[in-house]
């Protein structure tokens, strides 16, 4: 658990207390009066990153370091890989936490959600800031749970790189395959840490091989094991033919031990090693025209001359062209093989300035950030994360929500540390921000400096003659770095298949005001082909105008509220038409209750109309090898599945079609099963088709308790 210790600055005016980390609180005290920050820090701050340990850097630096040493990653795995047990071990050695965290006692930085410690599952993502030997690493927690793929996709965008952990005994697994391709989908540069190491079955050389024919990766193999299983020990460093061995005496595993492999020390593991670091060579200079031409003029001779530095230069290249992807082993559990994955993270994903961010070009300097998670503090209230791309953000900013087309104020910034934040004066391109003050900017929404620079960036790309923003929606012209965000499905709409008349009355009197409101509505079905709902107002001729001038907005209010909890289910109204027949309303009525004599009498009119219940259909595309389809189509036909096309890619078939939402509930695990983990699948909204009259009784009775 993370231990903070208060200290008071009694001698420093301007940095009235500090929450900090007790690893070296007086340097860092002695650091901030010397450098004198320009926006005194706040009374809940926690320490700064970068003053742990014995650096002392100046303030902008800590805050906002050079984009070139920024990583933005995530880590990526199938459930129970070990993502929050490496989480754990790389913000312990990065000096972040001054102790172990163990997700069995349910005590870990990263899975702070006290619903996530009852399940012992990551369910939201947390985003960590910390740093490592000199750079500034942006750790962005991403669940693995197939039920929570969205969370997976909002997360990924907003990541440069990501390590991929691996169960080192199980290889591939079913969500490594779909976290892969959405990874594919983002174009996100990996690294391939298998972890477990120490357990049981452990295999590096299969774990390799089912990178390789899984996922269709070429895997750089930058380590050895050294030992496996029961006997795993450390690792060889194929690029500079180096032992790591940890210290067994050691707990923590901080201490370990790097030395050359030497002929008469270790002469089987040399061999090993050096054939391993050729052959590496060679697959780096298929993939890399720079390096071959370098390897061919003046290494083909001996490769052992050949400089680690220019190897690993040009991996760093191949990682980033995701032509391959470099693999590196270890045990988290175990405290082996951390600190090196850390090492490869500086040393082989990009930085944010490498990454080929397409609407950047638009925004050259302007503020351009997205939202990528919003979580509700009970004092601070919504706590927005957001990846900066362009620009900077400070506290006091107006900032332009481009989604929600509304301009709002950030009141405060902060660096993010799990539940611990940092309060700071500004961040620049390529960090994670978190704000306080933002009250409707919601997860993937595109945060602009204001209107007109989210036009002024739209014009450009328009004269450059980008085709896909020449659609007629302003919003959509604008340039989004949004993530798209699927309807939400798991609710019903129903709506109403015949006409139903209401007339109602609402006459109240409230101190000595008398508020007397008399309507007559109309509710109708409306033939739409809208996935969103659609509700139509219409008016009466009768209807005196000046009457509803003042009055309409109370009454489409009214409408509106009444539409949002239908008689059935308490589900919302789609495709209705509601027309006004007449109104009179008492002089001195308030417009709060006219809206509630029409919101009544619309439910009225609603609860007589004959019902029909809307059920989610979904698009469904299951990838399956080949030997398992006849399972997976006659269970899809038990599901009131609907197959549209069978296809072929590579050695799979992929089953396209639609299922209602309602059959499909639990069916990863169905589906794993079925095929011994070999499938994956892709949900989406496709429209809401009408219940047939039978499977809506049965729902109704189940909700109403009669069966
Ligand atoms: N033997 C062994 N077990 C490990 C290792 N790393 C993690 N585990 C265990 O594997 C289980 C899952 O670890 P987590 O770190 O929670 O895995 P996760 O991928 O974060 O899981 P989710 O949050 O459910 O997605 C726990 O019981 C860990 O103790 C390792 O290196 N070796």
């Amino acid at each position: 658990m993370l231990t903070n210790l208060r200290i008071f600055a009694m001698s420093h005016q301007t940095i009235p207390s500090v929450y900090i980390n007790n690893i070296c609180c007086y340097k860092i005290r002695a650091s901030l009066k010397r450098l004198k920050p320009h926006v005194p820090l706040g009374r809940n701050c926690s320490s700064l990153p970068g003053l742990i340990g014995n650096d002392i850097k100046s303030l902008h630096s800590i805050i906002n370091p050079p984009i070139a040493k920024i990583r933005n990653i995530g880590i990526m795995a199938h459930i129970d890989a070990g993502k929050t047990t490496t989480t754990e071990r790389i913000l312990y050695y990065s000096g972040y936490t001054r102790s172990l965290g163990d997700v069995d006692d349910g005590d870990t930085v990263t899975d702070f959600m006290a619903q996530e410690r009852e399940r012992g599952i990551t369910i939201q993502s947390a985003a960590v800031t910390f740093d490592w030997k000199g750079y500034r690493v942006n750790l962005i927690d991403t669940p693995g749970h197939v039920d929570f793929t969205l969370e997976v996709e909002r997360c990924l965008r907003v990541l440069d790189g990501a390590v991929a952990v691996f169960d080192a005994s199980a290889g591939v697994e079913a969500q490594t395959l779909t976290v892969w391709r959405q990874a594919d989908k983002h174009n996100i540069p990996r690294i391939c840490f298998l972890n477990k190491m120490d357990k049981t079955g452990a295999s590096f050389k299969y774990a390799v091989e089912s990178i390789r024919e899984k996922l269709k990766a070429k895997p750089l193999l930058l380590q050895l094991p050294i030992g496996e299983a029961k006997t795993f020990k450390g690792v060889v460093d194929v690029v500079m033919k180096e032992k790591l061995l940890w210290n067994c005496n050691s707990n923590d595993g901080k201490d370990f031990e790097r030395k050359p492999l030497l002929e008469m020390n270790d002469p089987e593991l040399l061999k090993e090693t050096t054939e391993a670091r050729n052959a590496l060579i060679e697959q780096v200079a298929d993939l890399d025209d720079e390096f071959a031409d370098l390897v061919l003029e003046e290494f083909s001779e001996n490769f052992d001359l050949l400089p680690a530095e220019k190897l690993q230069t040009a991996i760093h290249r191949v990682t980033l062209a995701q032509t391959a992807v470099p693999v590196l082993c270890g045990s988290a559990l175990k405290n082996k093989g951390i600190q090196p994955l850390l090492d490869a993270v500086t040393m082989y994903l990009p930085s944010p300035e490498e990454r080929n961010y397409e609407f950047l070009q638009w925004y050259k300097d302007d503020l351009c950030a997205l939202a990528f998670k919003v979580l509700h503090d009970k004092q601070r209230g919504p706590l927005v994360f957001m990846r900066i791309y362009s620009g900077t953000i400070k506290p006091q900013l107006a900032i332009h929500n481009i989604n929600g087309n509304c301009t709002e104020r950030i009141s405060r910034l902060l660096l993010p540390f799990a539940d611990q934040h940092v309060e700071i004066p500004s961040l620049t391109a390529g960090n994670i921000a978190l704000t306080v003050g933002l009250k409707h900017t919601a997860t993937g929404d595109t945060i602009v400096s204001s209107k007109s620079s989210a036009l002024a960036a739209a014009r450009r790309a328009e004269r450059e003659g980008e085709k896909k923003h020449r659609q007629n929606n302003e919003a959509e012209r604008l340039l989004l770095a949004g993530v798209e965000i699927p309807e939400p499905v798991f609710f019903c709409t129903i709506e109403p298949p015949s006409l139903s008349k209401q007339p109602d009355t609402l006459d109240r009197t409230l101190g000595d005001k008398r508020h007397l409101v008399t309507v007559e509505v109309e509710a109708r079905p409306i033939e739409t082909s809208s996935v969103m709902p659609v509700i139509e107002f219409e008016y009466a001729e009768s209807i005196n105008e000046g009457l509803l001038k003042v009055s309409q907005e109370a009454i489409e209010n009214g409408i509106h509220s009444a539409c949002l909890q239908g008689p059935l289910l308490g589900s919302p109204i789609q495709d209705v038409a509601i027309t006004l027949h007449s109104l009179t309303i008492h002089p001195g009525t308030s417009t709060t209750m006219i809206s509630a004599c029409v919101s009544r009498c619309v439910q009225k009119a609603l609860k007589k109309a004959d019902k029909q219940v809307l059920e989610p259909l979904m698009n469904l595309e299951v990838t399956v090898a080949r030997d398992y389809l006849s399972p997976v189509l006659a269970d899809l036909a038990q599901r009131r599945g609907n197959i549209q096309e069978i296809q072929t890619r590579q050695d799979n078939k992929v089953v396209i079609g639609f299922v209602p939402l309602a059959e499909i509930m639990g069916y990863s695990t169905v589906l794993r099963t079925l095929t011994s983990g070999s499938a994956t699948f892709a949900l989406e909204l496709s429209t809401y088709q009408a219940m047939n009259p039978q499977d809506q009784n049965t729902l109704l009775n189940r909700r109403s308790g009669l069966t």
